[in-house]
């Protein structure tokens, strides 16, 4: 299968292992199937696979450059017991009105490492299959989660060396900690003084660098990346949509042919277009309701057509969300223009000139299987407490986002379709967050936190969070935006 960029022709198309190693294509666009897919499949056949199974069928959907056997080894090493549920992906419902798509079960816990975990088995199988002797970099731009699951992913994987950059003071004590003490000989992590949107577009830049490429290819190195702009990275990500519908059916809550919709935490929007793409090779997904917090650009442009950046960037309570600048949201472009790749230049050229854009009629009229809604900080901690209150089950600020857009959309919208709430990290990642949410009582950050709502919830303790405050940390480095590229010409 060949992949072309969303900025770029067909006829430049390349094979999906090389679209994993680039990560981002020279003229800046995103890697898409030049011809999506269309496999033949029954629903029925999906239910009673594992998470392996399906995950493999996903993958063989898209990268069909790799083997059968390369395929069954990548999954068999990435969903095993690094994951604290047999099930990897268990569905969960509660009377507060929801199913909860728990993806926190992996070793960091968040969503990200159902991909992270896979992506560098496909990294490393693609750089044999396509002869590449360089030794890979892999740029990371983080708020928050992406940061640790790719280093965790990629740790002391040979050939690969792994630089983060998350913005200093923007994510949550865990998620600093995480990737602070996060051990391996070809890990680095660096803080920068600004926000997320500052360090994905200057990962951005330094990609688009030419000079800069052929410096560090005469060195023997060449970038990738790990974010969800990587379509390996994204691409398995489809796989907890065709494993949650095909539970939903095995628990009899659906039957067969039943549709579903899912809302999602929304960022990068790598998630949501997961689910989009799962649609499109024929889930029967009713809507996906895009969920954001306070940042919340996304829920302006579904509801209008206008992107506009241009607005208070807010460091909220559920860090990973603060985005401005949603990446993928390019790949959903791309096809309301009808794979039109000149509409995309020009709409990425005001975004970069402007920070806004607005889309016709006729690509609005493409995108009607969205929904979006957001959430402000009063409106997450009631739906913590909520949800905690009818149920015992705690919820953490990225899932509380999702879960009170879901609980106003059926209440407004549609209160008869299934709705899944993808629950993308553990409370045990933001336990201040959690704890002051349920008992509104002042709380000590960090390791008393987690204790304090372990107590709380009288649960097992993730293996994540079990010893993280007693690991060596390293000391944080911190970084001007514009020397980012500076940093990595030094540590190369
Ligand atoms: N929310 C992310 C930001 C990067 O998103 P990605 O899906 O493109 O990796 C984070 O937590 O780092």
């Amino acid at each position: 299968m060949k992949y072309r960029s969303t900025r770029g022709t067909a006829d430049q198309a390349i094979n999906s292992a090389a679209a994993i190693i680039q990560g981002l294509a020279p003229d800046g666009g995103l890697y898409v199937p030049v011809t999506f897919p269309q496999p033949t499949f029954s629903l029925d056949q999906l239910v009673g696979l594992s998470y392996q199974e399906t995950a493999k069928l996903v993958l063989s959907w898209f990268f069909d450059d790799y083997s059968d056997e390369q395929l069954q080894d990548s999954v068999t090493a990435a969903y095993g017991s690094q994951f604290d549920d047999a099930k990897i992906v268990p569905v969960t419902a509660k009377t507060a009105g929801n199913y909860y798509m728990e993806l926190f079960h992996g070793p960091t816990l968040a969503f990200k490492d159902l991909a992270l975990q896979v992506l560098p088995q496909l990294m490393t199988r693609a750089v044999k299959l396509q002869g590449v002797d360089h030794n890979i970099v892999i740029l990371t731009a983080t708020s928050g989660d992406t940061g640790t699951a790719s280093m965790r992913g990629f740790q002391d994987v040979d050939g690969t060396q792994v630089i983060v950059f998350y913005p200093h003071g923007g994510v949550s004590p865990v998620q600093l900690r995480q990737m602070l003490t996060q051990q391996g000989r070809n890990l680095k992590v660096v803080a920068v003084e600004g926000n997320f949107d500052q360090a994905q577009a200057n990962v951005k830049k330094i990609f688009g660098d030419r000079e800069f490429g052929q410096q560090l290819a005469q060195a023997g190195h060449q970038f990738s990346s790990a974010n969800s702009m990587n379509i390996g990275r994204l691409i398995p990500q489809i796989a907890y949509y065709f494993y949650t519908y095909a539970q939903m059916v095995a628990q009899q809550t659906i039957q067969l042919g039943d549709q579903l919709s899912f809302t999602v935490p929304t960022g990068n929007f790598g998630d949501i277009l997961a689910g989009y793409y799962a649609k499109k090779l024929g889930l029967p997904i009713k809507k996906l309701i895009c969920a954001s917090n306070q940042n919340n650009v996304l829920t302006d442009f579904f509801k209008t057509g206008k992107y506009d950046r241009n607005r208070p960037f807010f460091l909220t309570n559920s860090p990973s969300m603060d985005i401005l600048v949603s990446s993928n949201l390019e790949r959903l472009l791309f096809d309301a223009a009808d794979q039109d790749e000149t509409v995309v230049q020009d709409l990425m050229q005001q975004l970069a000139q402007t920070g806004a854009y607005q889309i016709s009629d006729d690509m609005r009229a493409q995108l009607s299987d969205f929904a979006a809604g957001f959430a402000s900080e009063a409106d997450i901690q009631a739906e913590i407490k909520r949800v905690y209150e009818t149920d015992g089950y705690a919820i953490d600020p990225h899932t509380a986002v999702a879960s009170a857009v879901a609980h106003r959309y059926q209440a407004e919208e549609d209160g008869t379709t299934p709705m899944v709430v993808l629950s993308t990290a553990s409370p045990y990642k933001f336990p201040e967050t959690v704890l002051k949410a349920i008992t509104e009582q002042p709380v000590e950050p960090g390791l008393k936190a987690v204790n304090q709502l372990n107590q709380l919830l009288q649960d097992t303790l993730p293996a994540g969070v079990r010893d993280l405050f007693e690991l060596k940390e390293r000391a944080e480095v911190v970084v001007e935006p514009d020397e980012m590229k500076q940093y990595i010409q030094t540590h190369l």
